[in-house]
Parts: C-alpha cells; sequence; structure tokens
C-alpha cells in the first residue's frame, strides 16, 4: 500500500487549480482593468466638483466630456468584472469536476474495507458538498478579492494626493474595526473544523436512516425515536449556534465601525477648511472617496471567511485522496493457468484477526464449495482472492502469479463476484445487466437474461427491459436481483466466479431457477461458492469447510460426512430445515 505525501491545504488547492491557470491569471487581469474603469468614475466626480467650486471652467463640453469618460469607465468595469467572473467560473466548475472525478477514481482504488468502513454519507458529504464549497474560494476569491482590495488602495493613494492629512483620518476606522474582526476570528479554523465535523455525522445518519427506514419502519421506529439521527440533529445545530454565539458580537461591531469614516472625516474636515487649509473641492471629494473605502474592504473582508473554511475543507478533501491504494503494477500478467493457491494466509480488518494460516488449493475447471459457521471467514477468504483486500500476511497465488503483482483490472476481468447484496443502478433493467460486458448488444443482454432465469419476470414489468430498477433494486424480489445479477456475470464471461449463495432462505422453485442459471454461468469456468444450503452443494469438486477463520477440514461431500463431525451436523441441520420448509409449503398448498 501507498501513502502520499501530506500536502498543505493551500498546494493541494494550486494543485487542483493549475491546469486552469491561464483563465485564472486572464480573470485576476480582467478584475484589474475593471477596477481601474470603476475608479475613474471617482476621478471624473472629483474633477468636476473641484471646477465647478472653483469656477475654473465655464465650458458645457468639459463638463460632458467627464460624465462620458466616466459613464466609459462604468462600461469598462462592468464588461471586464463579467467577463472576469465569467471565466473564473469556467475554469472553477472544471476544476470542481476534476475533484469528484478524482474522488470517484479514488474510491475505486482504494481497498474495499475503507470504503464499506465509512459511511456512504459522508462520502457523499465530500463528494457533493465539499467539492461545492470549493466554489466560492476559486471563482469568486481570486479576482473579486483582488479587486476588493485594489479599489480601497487606489482610493487612498488618490486621497493621499488631494491631502494627506485627511487620507489618514479617513482611515481611523480601519484598525479599529480590524481588532473586533480578529476577536472574531480567533480559533476560527478548529471551531469552523467542529461545525464541519457535525455536519457530515448529520449527513452520515441521515443516508443511514434513510438506507434503513425499511428496519425503522418494521420496528415501529419514527425520526424521533430513532435516537442517533435525532441526536446527530441536535448537535449540528448546537455546534452551529454556539459557533455563531461566539463570533456574532465582534462580527457586528467590526461591520459597524469600518464604514463610520465621516465619524472622522466631516469633524476634521471642517476644522481644516475652516483655518483654510483645505479647499472646498477636495473636502466634498475626500468625503465622498473615503465612504468608497469601506464597502470593497468589508467585501474582501467576507472572503477571508472563505479562505479560513477552505483550510478544513480542503484538507478533508485530502484525506479522501490520500487514503491508501491497493498498490498493483500496470501491467498485464501471463497467467500460466486459473488455479487459485492459499498459502499461509493470514487477515485482519483493523485490528482483529479473522483469518489465520489458511492453505487451500482450488483448481482451474473446478467446483468449490466454501461452508462453516457464521462469522468464520468464508466471505473474506473470497473477498481476499477477488483483490477486494490485500492479505496481511501469506500470499494468494492466481495462474502462478501472486495476486498483488497483477493489475486490479485484469483480476476484475478475471473474476466476476456475485455477491447477496446485488446492488441495481438507477437505470434500466437492460442497462444494468449490460454493466457485465458494456459492448454488449441488446441480444446479448436479452440471451444472458434467458439464460439466467430473468427473461420472463422482466418482460412482465410494466415496460419490459426497458423499466428502471431504481436504487438497491427497487421492487425487485432477492431472488430475481441475485438472477440479475448471474446475468451480469454470464455477459463479463470472467474464467474464475465467486457466487456469495443468499443466506435468506428462498422458496424452493426459486432456487431451482438460481441452481440452473447457476449451472448454465459456470460452464467450463472456476466456481467458488460460499455456500449457505448445504444440499446445493453436495457434488463439488471440493467442499472447504471454514471455521473461526482456518480450514477446519475439505474433501468431497461423502468424505466430510464421515471424516469431519461440523460438516455432519451442519449437513443434517440444514436438511432437517429444508424438510420442516417443503413439508409447511405442501402444507399450505393442501390447504389451499
Ligand atoms: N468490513 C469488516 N470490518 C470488520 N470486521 C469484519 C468485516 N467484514 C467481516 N468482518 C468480520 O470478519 C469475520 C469473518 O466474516 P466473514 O463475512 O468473512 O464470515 P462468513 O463466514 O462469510 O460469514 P457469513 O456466513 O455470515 O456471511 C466476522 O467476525 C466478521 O464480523
Amino acid at each position: 500500500m501507498e501513502r502520499e505525501k501530506e500536502q498543505s491545504p493551500f498546494r493541494r488547492l494550486m494543485g487542483f487549480a493549475s491546469y486552469h491557470r491561464g483563465k485564472y491569471a486572464a480573470s485576476v487581469l480582467l478584475a484589474v482593468v475593471g477596477v481601474i474603469g470603476g475608479m475613474i468614475p471617482y476621478v471624473g466626480v472629483s474633477r468636476i466638483i473641484i471646477c465647478l467650486l472653483a469656477g475654473t471652467k465655464s465650458d458645457v463640453r468639459f463638463y460632458l466630456m467627464w460624465c462620458g469618460i466616466s459613464g466609459g469607465g462604468l462600461i469598462l468595469k462592468t464588461i471586464c468584472m463579467n467577463w472576469s467572473t465569467a471565466l473564473s467560473h469556467e475554469a472553477t466548475f472544471s476544476v470542481i469536476a476534476e475533484v469528484r472525478t478524482e474522488l470517484a477514481r479514488k474510491l475505486a482504488h482504494v481497498p474495499m474495507g475503507y470504503v464499506l468502513e465509512t459511511p456512504s454519507g459522508g462520502f457523499k458529504n465530500v463528494i457533493v458538498e465539499k467539492a461545492d464549497s470549493l466554489e466560492t474560494p476559486l471563482a469568486h476569491v481570486l479576482p473579486e478579492m483582488t479587486s476588493n482590495l485594489l479599489i480601497p488602495l487606489c482610493i487612498i493613494v488618490y486621497m493621499f494626493i488631494l491631502d494627506w492629512r485627511m487620507a489618514l483620518v479617513s482611515l481611523i476606522t480601519l484598525p479599529l474595526g480590524f481588532i473586533f474582526y480578529m476577536m472574531m476570528m480567533r480559533d476560527y479554523p478548529e471551531k469552523y473544523a467542529g461545525v464541519m465535523k457535525a455536519g457530515k455525522h448529520m449527513s452520515a445518519t441521515m443516508v443511514e436512516y434513510i438506507n434503513g427506514i425499511e428496519v425503522i419502519k418494521a420496528f415501529n421506529q419514527s425520526a424521533k425515536s430513532y435516537a442517533k439521527f435525532t441526536d446527530s440533529v441536535k448537535a449540528n445545530v448546537n455546534v452551529v449556534l454556539d459557533w455563531i454565539r461566539s463570533t456574532q458580537v465582534y462580527s457586528d461591531i467590526s461591520q459597524g465601525v469600518w464604514p463610520a469614516v465621516l465619524v472622522g472625516v466631516l469633524p476634521v474636515g471642517c476644522l481644516f477648511y475652516m483655518d483654510g487649509s483645505l479647499g472646498g473641492g477636495e473636502f466634498i471629494t475626500i468625503a465622498i472617496l473615503s465612504l468608497g473605502i469601506s464597502a470593497p474592504i468589508l467585501s474582501a473582508m467576507m472572503y477571508t471567511d472563505d479562505i479560513a473554511k477552505i483550510g478544513a475543507v480542503v484538507r478533508e478533501v485530502g484525506q479522501v485522496l490520500d487514503l491508501p491504494e491497493i498498490n498493483r503494477p500496470k501491467e498485464n500478467k501471463k497467467l500460466v493457468n486459473r488455479d487459485i493457491v492459499l498459502e499461509h494466509v493470514c487477515f485482519s480488518y483493523g485490528q482483529e484477526e479473522v483469518l489465520s494460516d489458511v492453505n487451500l488449493e482450488i483448481k482451474e475447471g473446478s467446483i468449490t464449495a466454501f461452508v462453516g459457521p457464521s462469522g468464520g471467514g468464508k466471505s473474506t477468504i473470497a473477498k481476499l482472492i477477488a483483490s477486494f483486500w490485500d492479505v496481511s500476511a501469506g500470499r494468494i497465488m492466481l495462474g502462478g502469479a501472486d495476486v498483488r503483482d497483477i493489475p486490479l483490472k485484469q483480476i476484475m476481468d478475471e473474476i466476476a463476484y456475485v455477491s447477496q447484496d446485488n446492488y441495481l443502478f438507477n437505470d434500466t433493467i437492460r442497462n444494468n445487466i449490460r454493466m457485465g460486458k458494456p459492448s454488449a448488444t441488446d441480444e446479448e443482454v436479452e440471451a444472458a437474461a434467458k439464460a439466467s432465469g430473468c427473461h420472463d419476470f422482466i418482460m412482465k414489468l410494466e415496460h419490459g427491459y426497458e423499466t428502471a430498477a431504481g436504487g438497491a433494486g427497487g421492487h425487485l424480489s432477492g431472488g430475481e436481483r441475485q438472477r440479475i445479477a448471474i446475468a451480469r456475470a454470464m455477459l463479463k464471461d470472467a474464467d474464475i466466479i465467486i457466487f456469495d449463495e443468499a443466506t435468506a432462505y428462498t422458496d424452493p422453485e426459486n432456487e431451482a431457477v438460481i441452481q440452473a442459471a447457476v449451472s448454465k454461468l459456470i460452464h467450463g469456468k472456476t466456481l467458488i461458492v460460499i455456500a449457505h444450503r448445504l444440499s446445493t452443494i453436495t457434488d463439488s469438486d471440493k467442499i472447504v469447510v471454514i471455521e473461526n477463520g482456518r480450514v477446519l477440514a475439505e474433501g468431497m461431500h461423502e468424505v466430510l460426512l464421515e471424516d469431519c463431525k461440523l460438516y455432519r451436523r451442519m449437513f443434517a441441520a440444514h436438511m432437517e430445515v429444508r424438510d420442516a420448509y417443503a413439508a409447511d409449503i405442501e402444507g399450505r398448498d393442501i390447504l389451499a
């Protein structure tokens, strides 16, 4: 596994934006030109006022010219600012799309365990909400903050040229407001990280609540009594309110103090005017200009809030991007056959070892069944073979090569994993089956559906193959979903098939259809079946009994019945349940 070097949030943000730096540079340049355009009316007004008061110009064309120049400046400002914003948004939405694509790619390359252990709401929060929150700093901060800081800077320089004393007086509210602003920003990153954490937790529990709504309803719970959900909503609102309470006063004071420039400019200006050291034109010009200082500075300050947030956002996006990947070579490996060999395999989820010293040989073209008590490690072995995780110790060989030396894509091509949780995408049934082979024609899709026993129930659906399957399978039964997964695997035509039999007891009719589908699917292939109904695997070439993370026994059905007490007991128990179930069904049929 590989851990990328940790980067500072700012460098990472710049890294995201680097492919679009041309657009960002043009956006900043246009913003600067826009600021210059925006300054022109101030100069125009000042020229007109000074000349009017001094009475030095009586030609109306002079005033009309400055009116025209001022209007031109405003038009230049509007065009440049809008163009600048359009460019920065164009670049930013591309960056956000790239970040999302990279996050999604990352999830496909980290060990499955990381993805499964993280609530899906957590990932959704990072990929959707957090990625979205990059929009403000990237699209607005660069051009708009540049212009919002440049405007007051230019005004101040101009005021210094007119009268340096008045310029200083007009700046007096800036440091005062800044003190309160800094008090507001105290511990900001920590507080904001707390708000984000609470939001993420709420999002995760909400997704959990929605996913588990069936169980919650079945057990007569409600949103209120589902304490985890209500607690997270309350915790979120408390953290946000605490944060607002601790900053609101300072924020209000600083926002009140900053624009109050006339409090100094008017009395001091009157004094200077009365003692003759300040001209009437300059006084009025400075009074007007001083009003233009605080608004852009306040806007720029608003962005510092976003800059402070961005560290936490980028860090969180970075945490996903830095997850260790399953590190595999890129070049395909030549496999001599499809034999699978496990040598002294150990594996732990976190600290707890769930497999210890597992040795196993699965011959190409054979049928191998994993059986054993729940939690014994059957699925874990199957998932290690499919490279969902890497072993903690020992090795797994496929066709003579260590699976860690085989690219993930090659493993995915070699192995079809038909799991119990057959996720159906929110797409048509046809496209769901086609996932097994994206280039498959409609005829191939339907042929696979027929072979896997899906065709009849699909044709009974309202829109046949074009019916939307809906998230996680919609209204299809477990058995139907499993048959769709078998159809997908048939299209994929992989050499090795891992089939995780459904734990829920399916009716004998459905079981027979699934059995028929599986036997068509495995023709000439290597099959590993994680079996929960022992009657279905008695003909296997090899049955492996797995208990407490170890291989307890292996052999054919008859041999194990003789030699393995656990297998004998499990088989007898299974037959008993099966017979009782069959008798129950028969009884109901007679009553009907
Ligand atoms: N993602 C996981 N994180 C932590 N522990 C896990 C995870 N998946 C499985 N385990 C644990 O590993 C052990 C083996 O689980 P596994 O699913 O491989 O057993 P199994 O024999 O397939 O069980 P079943 O027949 O119930 O499906 C169990 O103790 C289980 O709780």
